[in-house]
């Protein structure tokens, strides 16, 4: 499955390699795009009493004029609503003079109930609020709670960011084309496309390969080729050992629920690493879940040493301070090739003790041969790690957890209803599937415990943190109503065992 997604200057990029390579003009890319909206309109809507259509002035409006002509044709009652006039020579300008329908100004524009709004206005081209007859038309159509088919993206939304800029449509159903773009899964945007609709408008599968696109919809295709599955001679330990920092006697039960997360996920052993005072509340809790005394940094080194965990998770109810800075930055002195530790997530507390010390964290975090560091912050600790990033308000949700990773040489798992999970390396990837339900406490512990599982069972950094993310969203949004962080360990095996057949294909 194809995952990738498309900047706006990538999107242009691959308009012009496939114009370059023919057989389809910049017309011909158009008409299939106009003929792909209008097919979805005659298959949902054959009722429609009415279709209006609102073009702008650039190539969204060009769609626009091919739609309007194309539903004409088909016995469709149109009305044609114009905001300002193509550049000659356009695409567009050719799209309105082949489209023979009387033009009325948008300035203008009223609506009946039971007719459908096509929204041609503005897509990929957005580069300010909408204001004038564009947002007088929001205005009425949302008003009048009229369904909307909106080409490429709903005006006002942006496709980079995801923002409304000023006012934009609610739209039923979004037709895009080639591949989606940022913006349909990013809040608020994605709230406004309603279904999105990927058309096929000739751009080849090659021509995406050469603008060769590192941002992604997080989903199985993106990374089931690296999804762990036991081997026929498997044994606990070769399965991966996941360590989890517990904290004090009354804040153990975060480590608790990531240990058992980690041990859905599949690796084979886990081991919570609790405080000497908080060994007989922990031990009253687990079963197969092992228990180790962890109160100094020596402690860490001798449990490296002895029991060779794989991966680990700080942070989760620990408590803020030295002793998390001491934790991490021992288990980050490590090196990979020794085959000692591949990788530390850092959640929660584990965060925000490093506030006042991100460059240590980061340099550590860069060393060549570190454990990879995955960070999973949600809003607020990612303001506490990049205060500068967090405050950009140039920058888009995508941007910011890109330039995060980079920064601090770590895999950041930006969390929120639109979760983004970025690479160092400058992949990153934008999640579809979550669900309300898993705005609830604990929820956070479970997926640093899922991430933590799969990469002690060898998944790369990157992959593993997408992976955690989709298997998380996709348990709790399958739960529905009533789901509880104790829940989601366990409402992780269907999806688990739906994604290792798929693996093993
Ligand atoms: N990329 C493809 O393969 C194809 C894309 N198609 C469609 O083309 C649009 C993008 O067209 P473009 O002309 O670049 O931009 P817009 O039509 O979105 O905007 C036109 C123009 O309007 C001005 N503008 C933008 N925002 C505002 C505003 N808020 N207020 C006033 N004016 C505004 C600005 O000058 C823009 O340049 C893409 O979305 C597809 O629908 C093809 O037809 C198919 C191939
Ligand atoms: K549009």
């Amino acid at each position: 499955m194809r995952n990738e997604l498309l900047s706006p200057a990538e999107m242009a990029e691959a308009d012009r390699l496939a114009i370059a390579a023919g057989p389809l003009d910049g017309y011909g890319l158009m008409q299939r795009a106009g003929e792909a909206v209008a097919a979805i309109v005659l298959a949902r809507y054959p009722g429609a009493m009415r279709v209006h259509v609102l073009c702008g002035p650039g190539n969204n409006g060009g769609d626009g004029y091919v739609v309007a002509r194309l539903l004409a044709e088909a016995g469709v009652d149109v009305a044609l609503w114009a905001s300002g006039e193509p550049r000659t020579g356009s695409d567009a300008a050719l799209a309105a003079a082949d489209c023979t329908l009387e033009r009325h100004p948008l300035s203008a524009f009223t609506a009946e109930a039971g007719s459908l709004v096509v929204d041609a206005i503005y897509g990929a081209g957005l580069s300010k609020p909408l204001s004038g007859d564009a947002k007088g038309a929001v205005d009425i159509v949302t008003g009048m709670n009229l369904p909307v088919v909106a080409i490429d993206l709903p005006s006002g939304v942006s496709d980079d960011s995801g923002e409304v800029l000023g006012s934009a449509f609610r739209a039923v159903v979004t037709v895009t084309f080639a591949r989606k773009k940022p913006g349909h899964l990013l809040l608020p945007g994605r709230e406004r496309c309603g279904e999105i609709v990927l058309a096929d408008i000739g751009i080849r599968e090659e021509i995406i390969d050469q603008v060769a696109p590192r941002t992604f919809e997080n989903r199985p295709g993106l990374w089931i080729a690296t999804f762990p599955a036991p081997a026929v001679d498997a044994h606990k330990y070769k399965r991966g050992h996941t360590s989890v920092f517990s904290g004090g006697p009354s804040a153990t039960g975060a480590a608790r629920l990531s240990a058992l997360a980690a041990a859905r996920s599949g690796a084979g052993a886990v081991t919570v690493l609790s405080p000497a005072n908080a060994m007989h509340v922990n031990a009253a809790h687990l079963t197969s879940i092992m228990l180790r005394k962890v109160d100094a940094v020596e402690d860490v080194h001798d449990l490296i040493g002895d029991r060779r965990p794989s991966s680990f998770v700080l942070g989760p109810g620990f408590g803020i301070g030295d002793k998390a800075r001491d934790f991490t930055l021992a288990m980050l002195a490590k090196n990979r090739q020794d085959g000692a530790v591949e990788g530390l997530v850092l959640d929660a507390d584990g965060i925000t003790s490093f506030r006042n010390a991100t460059a240590t964290l980061f340099e550590a975090a860069g060393r060549p041969d570190a454990p990879a560091l995955i960070m999973t912050p949600h809003e607020g600790e990612f303001g506490r790690l990049f205060a500068d990033i967090a405050a950009d308000t140039a920058l888009s949700k995508l941007a910011k957890a890109r330039e995060a990773a980079r920064r601090a040489s770590a895999v950041i798992v930006y969390k929120g209803a639109d979760s983004v999970i970025a690479s160092p390396d400058g992949r990153a990837a934008i999640n579809g599937n979550g669900a309300p339900w898993l705005a609830t406490a604990g929820s956070g512990d479970v997926l640093a415990g899922i991430i933590a599982g799969l990469l002690a069972q060898g998944m790369p950094a990157f992959e593993a943190a997408c992976a955690g993310v989709w298997i998380h969203a996709e348990a709790g949004s399958r739960f529905g109503p009533g789901l509880i962080a104790e829940d989601l360990p366990l409402a992780i095996v269907p999806v688990l065992r739906e994604l290792t057949g798929s693996a093993a294909r």
